[in-house]
């Protein structure tokens, strides 16, 4: 069986649920954080750095491989596992969402998208059709359907539209996706509308894909926004297959969101913020620049089993991160992905011993002390 997703227990209480995704290249444990490697890397961390922090999956692009250095490349090295030397599984994104975000003067027809590239300008056509190819080519283990995902605030109309081009795409991406050794994720769009999320999921479960992601969120709506959309579609989507939230997220997020049926999460958070020295601690975020830190001895979090938090302190961090230098940035980045990985291996113990509502309870009480 290449791909296989088994629910072994759930909080009766919320919904909450911890299962086991078996992937050709590996079983991951849910619930999952996903560290971002865009452009094939983690960024500031080798693959072995990721192993260490217990990594089970990470993410990758569409649009920009295929950009840079170009999917026949990858392919050429083998596909994305060899190419980026890791070994275990990857998710790629299609592009949907990037072409929008990233790419300069994009125009969309019905049969795909019209862009420049960010890179250097030239000017491409992503379809359905191809981002599924390219999904191929790089050989990820779980690949999306090319959507479109719409700005908020967004009106109904423009919304509904999205949302049946979303699905005419879905279907296409369906039709030429060939590998059986590669699970294609349908994406539920539809805004802030509850009637167009409804009709989208239930669309989308009518082709029946291995697993659904919720597309269209964090993109800038409010948290309650957010979970007013997770509540909607919790019931509808089948309990038997994963729920992927994409591009979240914040640690409040992530444990919102396991409490109301979701499985995965991706974010560039814990890499790009802590870039800038923003780390995020078991007592809510900081930022290291901040003078306080400057005779503080003690780690990042007294919590963290990390590298970072073992063996270097606030103060000599936030002397590398104040002098530029890049180990402050690798060993922010690492002690942010390694929180959120803890994070959801905390909610999945808590889940399996049937204790989550209280572990939920504690992560906030902690969380909001802010007190650093
Ligand atoms: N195919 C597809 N991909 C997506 C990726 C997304 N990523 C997001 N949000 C990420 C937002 C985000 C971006 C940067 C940072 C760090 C800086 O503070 C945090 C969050 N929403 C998303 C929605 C979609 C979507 O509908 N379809
Ligand atoms: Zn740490």
């Amino acid at each position: 069986m290449m791909f296989e997703f088994r629910v072994q227990a759930v909080c009766p209480e919320t919904g909450a649920r911890a299962g086991e995704l078996v992937t050709p290249h590996g079983i991951i444990e849910t619930p999952v954080f996903m560290p971002v490697g865009t452009r094939a890397t983690v960024k500031a961390m080798s693959p072995r750095e990721m192993e260490e922090i217990e990594a089970q999956i990470v993410l990758s692009n569409t649009y920009h491989l295929y950009l840079r250095p170009g999917v026949e490349l990858i392919e050429k090295a083998g596909g994305l596992h060899r190419f980026m030397n890791w070994h275990r599984p990857i998710l790629t994104d299609s592009g949907g969402f990037q072409v929008f975000s990233l790419s300069g003067i994009n125009r969309i027809k019905e049969d795909g998208v019209e862009f420049s590239s960010h890179l250097d300008g030239s000017r491409h056509f992503m379809t359905p059709e191809l981002a599924t190819r390219v999904q191929e080519g790089l050989g990820s283990d779980i690949a999306m359907c090319f959507d479109q995902c719409v700005e908020l605030p967004c009106d109904e109309e423009t919304a509904r539209k999205s949302v049946e081009r979303t699905l005419r795409w879905a279907r296409r991406c369906k039709e030429v996706h060939r590998r059986d050794d590669q699970a294609l994720f349908g994406i539920v769009q539809g805004a802030l509308f509850d009637d167009l999320r409804k009709d989208c999921a239930r669309e989308l479960i009518a082709m029946d894909f291995p697993g659904y992601s919720i597309g269209g969120l964090s993109v800038g709506e409010s948290h309650d926004e957010m979970y007013r959309i997770l509540d909607l579609l919790n019931p509808i989507l089948p309990q038997e297959k994963p729920r992927y939230l994409m591009g979240v997220g914040f640690p409040t997020n992530l444990v919102e969101g396991v409490a109301r049926g979701v499985d995965m999460f991706d974010c560039v958070l814990p890499t790009r913020n802590g870039r800038n020295g923003t780390l995020l601690t078991s007592r809510g975020k900081f930022n290291i620049k901040h003078s306080r830190f400057e005779e503080d001895w003690g780690p990042i979090d007294p919590d963290c089993d990390c590298y970072a938090c073992r063996e270097f302190s606030k103060a000599y961090i936030r002397h590398l991160y104040r002098s530029g230098e890049m180990l402050g940035a690798r060993l922010c980045s690492w002690h942010n992905l390694r929180y959120l990985i803890s994070l959801m291996k905390g909610a999945r113990e808590a889940i399996l011993e049937g204790r989550f509502p209280q572990f939920r309870d504690r992560f906030h009480e902690l969380f909001s002390t802010g007190k650093v």
